[in-house]
């Protein structure tokens, strides 16, 4: 539905070029919520901006629809950012307007008649939920209201993309999650494709279907949100979870010397990671049954979900004879969950030598 093919933006600025984008590909499928997370300055909103072209790429080319918007005459562009819409983090309201007309105003530039837009803007009211305000101004209303304003305006051209750019950014968590979900529910409704800027990976793991993490502009990495999530190569995405998932170790062993070999007295711990059906496995308790000489220890444990598959996340410790040990390894590799040796540790209160 959206490709970018090498992506580069370069700015000038009063102190030199800045070069926003340094070659940027990207391919996001129809129908999907694709998550585009990094850092302030990485370059996220010049990005969202370069699909709909309020950019103009400085190389490289964008295809929306088939289409390629960077080979589009000025005309024709005004035509095809019709089939894009697009929601801010500041909403970007007609203060003097009704919620109708700010519904209304784009459908009032393409001329249409005002029996069209009413029936065009009623319906996007009703499925915003703001039927009931829709001859309020938008300073009579509460941030998620004035986001689903400008929700209802982005779709008034019945577009086939949705760009959100940092549309949460500005709500408390709440009301970040009622939008979220109405824009899964309207991504499902009306089979919109929607991409999402965000530095929250709250959000991602929210509604995203897929993420590309961008730093300095350029894609560290990309692909389902899940698997990025579980196994995030890249030192900047591990940075990004660690805000959802702590990675410290258990305050018993927090600061202790961690060693990849056997030490006497250590305690082996492991990072377990469970995805979907395997989270309800009784995977531990099967573990604890075949090697009874292996003592295990549930040191940390959680369980969370991302969109709506359940993912667990757990810190053992194993003690015991080694080749035990070694064994309980073998069989937890043989599992359908992901497992990572952290190492050897000493609790602070181990006495052994
Ligand atoms: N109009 C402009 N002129 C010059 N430099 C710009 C312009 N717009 C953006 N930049 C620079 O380009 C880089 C990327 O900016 P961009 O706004 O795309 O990042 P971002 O990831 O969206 O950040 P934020 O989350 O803070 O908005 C930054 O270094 C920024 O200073």
């Amino acid at each position: 539905m959206i490709k970018l093919s090498h992506i580069e933006k370069t700015y000038d600025s009063p102190s030199g070029p800045v070069k926003a984008l340094r070659g940027i590909d990207l391919t996001i499928g129809r129908g999907e919520i694709y998550g585009i997370i990094g850092l302030s300055g990485a370059g996220k909103s010049t990005l969202v901006r370069c699909i709909n072209m309020l950019e103009r790429p400085t190389a490289g080319q964008v295809f929306v629809d088939g289409r390629e918007m960077t080979a589009l005459t000025p005309a024709e562009l005004r035509e095809a950012r019709k089939s894009i819409g697009m929601i801010f983090q500041h909403f970007n309201l007609l203060s003097s307007a009704t919620v109708y007309d700010n519904v209304a105003f784009p459908l009032k530039l393409a001329g249409m008649s005002a029996g069209d837009i009413r029936q065009r803007v009623e319906p996007l009211l009703k499925l915003v939920g703001l039927e009931a305000k829709a001859h309020q101004y938008p300073s009579q209303l509460s941030g998620g209201q004035k986001q689903r304003v400008g929700i209802a305006r982005a779709l008034a051209s019945e577009p086939k993309v949705l760009l959100c750019d940092e549309a949460t950014s500005a709500l408390d968590p709440q009301t970040t999650k009622a939008i979220l979900d109405l824009i899964r529910d309207i991504n499902q409704k009306l089979r919109l494709t929607v991409v999402v800027i965000t530095h929250e990976m709250q959000v991602i793991k929210e509604i995203c279907d897929k993420v590309a993490v961008i730093d300095k502009g350029v894609i560290a990495e990309q692909g389902p949100v899940l698997e990025v999530f579980t196994n995030p190569q890249q030192p900047i995405t591990k940075e990004f979870i660690s805000v959802l998932l702590s990675n410290e170790l258990p305050a018993a062993f927090r600061g202790e010397k961690i060693s990849a070999d056997p030490v006497p007295g250590a305690c082996l711990l492991l990072r377990l990671t469970f995805i979907g059906e395997s989270a309800d496995n009784p995977v531990i308790a099967g573990m604890i049954r075949r090697f009874p000489q292996v003592e295990t220890t549930l040191l940390f444990g959680s369980l969370d979900q991302i969109k709506a598959t359940p993912f667990g996340r757990m810190i053992i410790g194993l003690t015991g004879p080694q080749s035990e040990i070694d064994r309980a390894l073998d069989y937890l590799k043989s599992q359908d969950l992901k497992e990572e040796v952290i190492g050897y540790v000493k609790r602070h209160d181990s006495t052994a030598v």
